[in-house]
């Protein structure tokens, strides 16, 4: 296939033809670049000798390829085709006679498993594949790596749902979720590749270490195209330079935000008390005062008519090109007294009037303009602007939150924090159209305020979601102990809430010790079942000095291949850099800006969730629940990142309930 596309001339009529075959072949070059650590194929399916086309042999790999016939050799994992290959079962054999699993090491076949699907030699759910356990041991080193070898039946029914449906998985730690939601990205720009290359693939992530961490998944699959952001990076309209306090932090997440700024905004619209006269090509026109209220008001109605979710703001009148609409509404009425009496304005001359001094006038004293990091600066320093917004909506004490004592000197020198950003892209929204995505893969999305997850719903055109997540790892505020809230502000509130339920990265000693904590932080919540259990992988220590013992700890993991991951109270992390580094040894601390993780990282809590490790230190677990609010649901998930091995080191008592 490379032979061939190098072949391929060039040439083409003209200049630009030529232009762009060239372009069209290096991308298939690109494309079509051997990575060798990658095998060409990972399975195979044989089917039955009654199946539809007879018995055929498939092999299954991460891309089409074919043989210079034109004969497919490899069929891509997804491809409708390879689907028996992930949900045959020896209930349901899907024509497969036989399924077949390699194993690679190091991009040598070193192995293969079969099942015998026809004579009912069915997966034994209990006893995991072994390529499957030697997939999840292999030693981590560096970013996450793709699953498209042993997705299972659970997973592949989210991975190939179809992209008019919107998912919300909650899965507890390890079940797969952000791995499940890349390949669901992948599978669908291959399914839909026409209509996403011009729309987009959107993957959201909590911090930029995570993404970081993300982010060879996909081009590893040949998706190239998908963009990845925080939701920091998506509404970075006014740079951060502070922090809320906490309860100002919840009341600027909180949903009613949104009704407050679309008032602060449109309700500055004034009602015209006056008629106007304007000048079209030469001549002088009045338009009435009724006329001009008809107009305002038509306007107002078409850009404040009720939400009904996300995909409304792609129809519905925003606010600037409100103000457009009246200038040329009022310079269409001129043309309109010109007409009947016998003249004949052109566009131009029509335009030209809009554009006029007296009906720029007009508009920016009744119809306002506004940016949107001024609209929210004035709100928070005028308190009777904000006192006629939030009316009926927030109580006194609330407003006086949100009221900045000492105004910044200019909208630009203005201290915003994370949840002021969220709120001026909500007004950057009302006044302009955002462009949409056809697809957004949401991770960790249980941690998001309601006017995050709106922030997130207005780049989703009429497209369709992938949210993921865990309640019982929510850590923010906002965080509650269901997805009701979370989907009504991703505008999707009817979106069907699917569980994964297997655990594949923690070991079952681990997990279990982990899961003592769900009746306390997310009662009701099924704990996850692990797919395997490793005798010796959980130790949990009361140690008199937890940094002297950590030295002794890590230094024994030196010699063990793998990543290893210290967890610890953030702002115990700069002491444990610097005490590991005097006992010799290499690390560096994992830092939120996107930065390769050492082998050997410590790590801060509050960023670990979403990695894992082959091994985790997890030192003095009381520091990390005393840290925050939800500090148990920390804890939860700090415990929850190890691979193979967790030790925990405690000087005082445990968490009590850790305690079995
Ligand atoms: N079918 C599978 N085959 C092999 N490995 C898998 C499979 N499913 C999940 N894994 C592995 O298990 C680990 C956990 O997966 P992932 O990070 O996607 O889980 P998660 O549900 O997002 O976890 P968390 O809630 O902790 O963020 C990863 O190393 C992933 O590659």
């Amino acid at each position: 296939m490379r032979t061939a596309s190098v072949a391929v001339v060039d040439a083409g009529v003209d200049a630009w033809a030529s232009e762009r075959l060239g372009a069209a072949r290096a991308e298939r070059l690109r494309s079509l670049a051997e990575d060798t650590g990658v095998p060409a194929f990972f399975g195979r399916t044989d089917t039955v000798p009654g199946a539809p086309a007879g018995p055929e042999t498939f092999h299954i790999g991460r891309r089409h390829v074919r043989d210079a016939a034109g004969d497919p050799v490899v069929i891509d994992w997804r491809a409708p085709m390879s689907r028996p290959f992930y949900q045959a079962s020896a209930a349901d054999p899907q024509d497969l006679a036989r399924r077949r699993r390699f194993g690679f090491a190091d991009g040598e076949l070193t192995s293969y498993e079969d099942e015998r699907l026809a004579e009912g030699d069915a997966p034994d759910p209990d006893r995991p594949s072994g390529l499957l356990l030697a997939e999840i041991e292999r030693p981590r080193s560096g970013p996450m790596r793709d699953i498209v070898a042993t997705i299972q039946p659970d997973q592949d029914d989210i991975v190939r749902a179809p992209l008019t449906r919107s998912i919300c998985v909650q899965g507890a730690p390890g079940t797969g979720k952000t791995a499940v939601g890349l390949h669901r990205a992948a599978y669908l720009l291959y399914t839909h590749g026409d209509q996403l290359a011009r729309t987009g693939v959107l993957v959201v992530g909590p911090n930029r270490a995570f993404l970081r961490y993300i982010e060879a998944v996909l081009p590893a699959l040949g998706e190239i195209e998908v963009d990845q952001a925080t939701v920091a990076d998506l509404t970075g309209r006014v740079p951060v330079r502070a922090e809320d306090p906490p309860e100002v932090a919840v009341l600027k997440g909180d949903p009613r935000m949104a009704g407050v700024l679309r008032r602060a905004l449109w309700g500055g619209i004034t009602k015209p008390a006056d008629s106007l006269q304007v000048t079209l090509a030469g001549r002088r026109y009045r338009v009435s005062e009724n006329r001009l209220v008809r107009i305002v008001d038509d306007l107002r109605r078409a850009g404040t008519a009720p939400e009904t979710g996300s995909a409304a703001d792609q129809q519905v009148l925003h606010y600037a090109a409100g103000r457009e609409r009246l200038a040329m509404a009022v310079a269409q009425e001129a043309r309109r007294q010109k007409e009947e009496g016998g003249g004949a304005p052109t566009d131009a001359e029509t335009r030209r009037c809009a554009r006029s001094p007296e009906v720029r006038a007009f508009c920016d004293s009744g119809w306002p303009s506004w940016d949107a990091p001024g609209l929210v600066a004035a709100l928070f320093t005028d308190a009777d602007r904000l006192a006629r917004a939030a009316r009926g909506v927030l109580t006194d004490d609330e407003q006086a939150l949100l009221h900045w004592s000492t105004p910044p000197r200019s909208v630009r020198a203005a201290r915003w924090t994370a949840a002021d950003a969220v709120l001026v892209d909500e007004v950057a929204g009302l006044l302009e159209r955002t462009p949409g995505y056809g697809h957004v893969v949401l991770d960790e999305a249980q941690d998001l305020s309601p006017m995050q997850c709106r922030a997130v719903a207005r780049r989703l055109a009429a497209g369709s979601l992938t949210v993921l997540g865990d309640v019982a790892q929510a850590t923010s505020p906002w965080s509650s102990s269901d997805w009701s809230q979370t989907l009504a502000g991703l505008g999707r509130p009817d979106t069907v809430v699917r569980p994964l339920t297997r655990g594949y990265r923690v070991p079952g000693e681990v997990l279990d010790f982990a899961n003592r904590l769900l009746p306390v932080i997310a009662p009701g919540l099924a704990a996850a079942t692990a797919v395997r259990r490793e005798p010796g992988s959980l130790s949990v220590r009361a140690v008199a000095d937890p940094a002297a013992a950590l030295v002794d700890v890590v230094r024994g993991l030196a010699g063990v291949p793998g990543s290893t991951g210290v967890v610890c109270a953030d702002d115990a992390v700069a002491g444990v850099v610097t005490r590991l580094r005097a006992a010799g040894l290499d690390v560096a601390a994992l830092a939120d800006d996107g930065s390769a993780q050492a082998r050997l990282a410590v790590v801060p809590a509050t960023l670990v969730k979403g990695l894992e490790f082959d091994h985790v230190v997890l030192l003095d677990p009381a520091a990390v629940v005393a840290a925050e609010p939800r500090g148990l649901h920390r804890l939860y998930v700090a415990l929850t990142r190890a691979v193979s091995s967790l030790v925990v080191l405690h000087a005082g008592d445990l968490p009590e309930v850790l305690i079995g």
